[in-house]
């Protein structure tokens, strides 16, 4: 990237975390940097744009404030999006642009667009352009991804029922804000002056343990150095998809029974499938410690494909997670073993690549019987030798797994084949 790109920082954060707070401090504080300002507003009244434009710098003659009203940066007006940042990058040399997202963004598309955008990803560029029509940006390139979390309200959001509606997407608060949390470069933790030192320790350990490479700033009224959250060049975006917590603990995983201040995670695998019925049973009644877990598993009702198991507060979602390799016809099945050598070692002469494999992480999680009531799902010797068929099936179904999926389920993906999860107990 040349000298004189852009840099540009994204804040996220869920409704009233703070973001525009902390953006007029920085703008207040940033009396030595040009910078330019982009929010985003889903309603018809630009709230968030008005304040910015009274309270800081940006009525100043040499900031810029754009505002993209009535949609969202991370679906409907990701084009609108680059529009903006390629007009501000050729109207000058700003030292940044700061772009302020709503609180039910989720950064990971923001930053797919705006990385795919300057043409700096190993995604598919090609197919993006042509889908969506966007041309490529020069001139800037994302710098920070920045999430901005209440200390005060963190745990209440964790573990409230309330449903958010993105444009039809249904949502749990708790699933959007550890995304939010888990794909970030820098995590702001304000509203410190609302808790005591001892939640506040609390709030940090779960946030390190769902995001162990993001950098945490506390902060009171938004009171952060600019520093902090401008020109870092923390931003990479292999690196961003692939640091949440609990893609850490599958690829190493430990146990850590007795992290700091009750923070603790542990992996669950197993070479037999979950009773439908049971495993139903247990996700109904999913302990409230449970702060995140994620995973594939096998159920005793389908045979040939995988299921992806995510649950964020009190969110609890399964989705698909590909065809096992063993199922695939003899010569794909030879081809998906040559090209994945470490599929040996999971091989088991009657299941063949067929697993569980759950990662979780919670507070307080009384680990042993959590594992004693996953393992209880477990078929047992005698349901092994009987008709799985027969065995009452409630879990959602989905489209046909695609032929010769990789690794089934085992490599995190950003996509994660999202698009087809269902949320247990949301109706529509
Ligand atoms: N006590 C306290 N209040 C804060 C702090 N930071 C922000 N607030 C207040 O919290 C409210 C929400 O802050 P905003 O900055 O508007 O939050 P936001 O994330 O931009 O909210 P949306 O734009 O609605 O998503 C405002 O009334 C702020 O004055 C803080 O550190 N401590």
């Amino acid at each position: 990237m040349s000298d004189n790109s852009i840099p540009v920082t994204v804040l996220s954060g869920i409704l009233g975390a703070g973001k525009t707070t902390v953006l007029n401090h920085v703008l207040h504080e940033s009396d030595d940097r040009d910078l330019a300002v982009l929010v985003n507003d889903m309603g018809e009244v630009n709230v968030d744009a008005d304040l910015v434009a009274e309270s800081s710098d940006i009525a100043d003659e040499d900031e810029e404030l754009v505002e993209l009203s009535n949609g969202c940066i991370c679906c409907e007006l990701r084009g609108d999006l680059l529009d903006a940042i390629g007009e501000l990058t050729q109207r000058r040399a700003f030292d940044g642009i700061i772009v302020e997202s709503t609180g039910v963004a989720e950064p990971l598309p923001v930053a797919q667009t705006l990385t795919l955008g300057f043409d700096q990803s190993d995604l598919d560029p090609t197919e993006f352009y042509e889908e969506t029509g966007i041309e490529p940006l020069e001139g800037c390139h994302l710098d920070t991804t920045v999430t901005v979390v209440d200390a005060h309200q963190f745990h209440t959001a964790m573990e409230s029922d309330e449903i958010l509606d993105d444009d039809g997407t249904k949502k749990h608060l708790g699933d959007l804000l550890v995304e939010q949390v888990e794909f970030c470069d820098v995590l702001v933790l304000n509203k410190c002056d609302l808790v005591d030192e001892e939640t506040l320790e609390k709030v940090e350990s779960t946030l390190e343990v769902l995001q162990p490479r993001a950098e945490i700033v506390r902060t009171e009224h938004g009171r952060i150095d600019p520093d902090n959250i401008l020109e870092t060049d923390r931003f990479d975006f292999e690196e961003a998809s692939q640091s949440a917590g609990w893609i850490k603990e599958l690829q190493e995983p430990h146990e850590s029974a007795e992290e700091e201040h009750g923070v603790s995670s542990f992996v669950f695998e197993a070479r037999r499938p979950f009773h439908p019925e049971r495993f139903a049973d247990l996700l109904d009644a999913f302990p409230d410690a449970v702060v995140r877990a994620k995973g594939h598993f096998w159920l005793a009702t389908r045979e040939d494909e995988a299921l992806t198991f995510n649950v964020a507060g009190q969110s609890v979602r399964v989705g698909p997670g590909g065809q096992w390799i063993d199922t695939l016809p003899a010569e794909e099945r030879r081809e998906q073993l040559e090209a994945n050598p470490q599929l040996e070692e999971l091989w088991h002469d009657r299941w063949g690549d067929r697993n569980v494999r759950l990662v979780v992480i919670g507070t307080e999680m009384d680990h042993e019987s959590l594992r004693d009531d996953l393992a209880d799902c477990l078929l047992t010797d005698d349901e092994l030798e009987a008709d799985w068929s027969a065995f009452e099936d409630r879990f959602p179904t989905f489209e046909p797994p695609e032929p010769a999926a990789e690794d089934a389920a085992d490599e995190p993906d950003a996509d994660d084949q999202q698009e087809q999860t269902e949320e247990l107990g949301i109706a529509d």
